[in-house]
């Protein structure tokens, strides 16, 4: 990042980006965000919206093409999800993905049928005519010069007659129908799951299909993606002040650079400390962002005011949104005290995004309300300025390399703006934060010291307010429980839970029991997402 002073730097912006776009329909499928990433991947912008989107909404959105996602529902039931109609009469390329394909063939007028032959895991599909999409993609051949793929298939309804105009180009030995073209329309169908990494050219197929067949542009770089940022924001905001939320994150960081890049002296940031902050945080981040980047950050105090609102508050959604409110007023309260502020920035990112909504229909469900999207309040004064909205977050890390961040800043584990606030189970007190920073900056310290900190992806330490009995030094004690939790993941939707060695288990609970005054018992979370998200609240 380049010093406070210096003058807005000049770029000038690429052809538009977001020219070349793909529509992504979600019908509910666990996977439907690998299907955006992938695209995005091959250097395509595309969204994900609700299968219901409105026949007008999809027409407007612009799209060079359609990937109908997988779902857990059933075409065979009485009111199924369907594709807005749309999407067949506007003459771009439409591919469907399982339950895509599924109500892609009934919408078009084949037969699809619920089947005992269910099929979950490891597939190999057999080419079965030509087709675009998969000619030339092939794991291994059958002999007689057809091409055979290792794929992943999840389904239990199968196609059962084609509509007019297609034909199957894949089978499997329980799927006749495991793929379908109608090249002349260019609408596809494959009955498994090109997304995921077990289909081993999966990747190499959707890129064929946003690249080749709809024909997009691959102009959704890191670099690309800053320059059109910058040249948005400075739009957006023209002369207006900018204050930031910085909680010295991944994503905040990345804005507070791009911002610095964008209008430079027009920004200056907020860190609230809200009590719930990890031991030293608060320093860390005045220490990299005002001292050693120069850029201008206030430091707002406002842990009694925090625990106050939470006083008595057990329910997650109910915190959730406290702090989201209280967050809001600490940034319009500095706001008044600036010149010219109108605008309030954000580091939030697509998933948060996607997690705080639901569908308009109430079929996707709000799993938490992320405190900088759902849990805003309804009536605010600033306007909103998210540049990373759009993004994945290996997408914001790309980018905060490019904009020259350290690599310690962009590789950091995320930490959740509700912060140790959804890490103590129910009610939040000071006593609780203070157990749980000691317990926390141990594991963290360990898992640095043992070099697993870059090996896995998040991992923290939770409060259970509950106690067990122990038996310390001859004495009896009724003390609480922390639960530690790491994870390994890619887009934090899915997560694995780390395999970290049993002897490193041992030594970090040896050490919290023997350190922290007041616990006597740690666990170790083995639940992956899905279903156990990753906080615990
Ligand atoms: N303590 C804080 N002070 C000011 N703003 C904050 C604070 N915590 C969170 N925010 C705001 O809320 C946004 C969302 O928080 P979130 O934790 O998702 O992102 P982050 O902290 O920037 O990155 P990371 O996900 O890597 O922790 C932040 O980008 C920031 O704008
Ligand atoms: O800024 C944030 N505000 C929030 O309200 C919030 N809730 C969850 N997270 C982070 O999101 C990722 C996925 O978390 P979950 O599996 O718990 O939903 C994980 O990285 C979580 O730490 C949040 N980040
Ligand atoms: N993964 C899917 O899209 C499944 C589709 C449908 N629910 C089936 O079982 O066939
Ligand atoms: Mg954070």
């Amino acid at each position: 990042m380049t010093s406070h002073n210096s003058p807005p730097v000049t770029i000038s912006p690429p052809a538009d980006i977001h020219a070349h776009r793909i529509l992504i329909l979600d019908f509910g499928a666990q996977y439907t965000q690998l299907i955006a990433r992938r695209v995005r991947e091959s250097g395509v912008y595309c969204e994900i919206h609700p299968w219901d989107m409105s026949d007008a909404d999809v027409q407007a959105f612009g799209a060079r093409g359609i990937i109908l996602s997988g779902g857990p529902e059933s075409v065979t039931d009485v009111t199924p999800p369907v594709a807005p109609s749309v999407v067949f009469d506007l003459k771009v390329p439409v591919l469907g993905i399982c339950y895509g394909m599924q109500t892609m063939a009934k919408q078009l007028g084949g037969r699809v049928t619920a089947s005992n032959h269910r099929e979950f895991g490891y597939a190999q599909v057999t080419s079965a005519a030509p087709c675009r999409l998969l000619d030339g993609l092939r794991d291994h051949s059958d002999g007689q010069g057809r091409a055979l793929l290792d794929v992943w298939m999840s389904h239990g309804d199968r196609v059962e007659e084609l509509p007019a105009g297609f034909v199957a180009t894949a089978f499997t030995n329980s799927v006749p129908l495991a793929a379908m073209a109608d090249e002349s329309r260019q609408f596809y169908g494959v009955q498994f799951h090109p997304e995921v990494t077990h289909t081993l050219q999966g990747a190499q197929l959707l890129e064929r299909f946003v690249r080749e067949i709809c024909g997009c542009e691959a102009r959704w770089s890191a670099g690309n993606i800053i320059a059109d940022s910058i040249a948005r924001v400075r739009e957006q905001v023209g002369s207006d002040n900018v204050l930031l939320g910085l909680s010295g994150g991944v994503d905040s960081s990345v804005v507070g650079a791009l911002l610095h890049r964008a209008i430079g002296k027009q920004l200056t940031c907020v860190f609230v400390d809200h009590g719930l902050l990890r031991l030293n945080e608060g320093d860390q981040v005045m220490d990299t962002f005002a001292r050693h980047m120069g850029v201008r950050v206030i430091r707002v105090d406002a842990a009694d005011r925090f625990f106050k609102a939470l006083k008595g508050e057990a329910d997650p959604e109910r915190k959730r949104k406290i702090i989201g409110r209280l967050f809001v007023e600490v940034f319009e309260e500095e706001a008044a005290k600036l010149q010219g502020i109108r605008w309030l920035a954000q580091g939030t990112i697509y998933p948060d995004v996607i997690e705080s909504a639901g569908s308009k229909t109430g079929k996707a469900h709000v799993i938490k309300s992320h405190h900088n999207v759902g849990g805003l309040p309804e009536k605010m004064n600033l306007k909103l300025c998210e540049p990373l909205r759009e993004l994945f977050k290996d997408e914001v890390r790309k980018l905060g390399v490019e904009l020259g961040l350290p690599r310690e800043m962009v590789y950091r584990h995320p930490f959740p703006g509700p912060g140790l606030g959804v890490r103590i189970l129910g009610e939040v007190t000071k006593p609780y934060a203070d157990l749980l920073r000691q317990a926390d900056v141990i594991f963290l310290d360990e898992l640095r010291r043992h070099d697993l900190y870059d090996r896995t992806s998040q991992a923290f330490a939770v409060f259970l307010p509950v106690r067990s009995v122990a038996v310390m030094g001859d004495g009896r004690r009724y003390d609480y429980v922390i639960a530690l939790r790491c994870v390994e993941t890619i887009d934090f939707m899915t997560a694995r839970w780390s395999r970290l060695p049993y002897e490193f288990l041992d030594l970090v609970a040896r050490r919290i029991i023997n350190e922290v005054q007041g616990i006597s018992r740690v666990t170790y979370d083995i639940s992956g997402k899905p279903p156990a998200t990753i906080e615990w609240e």
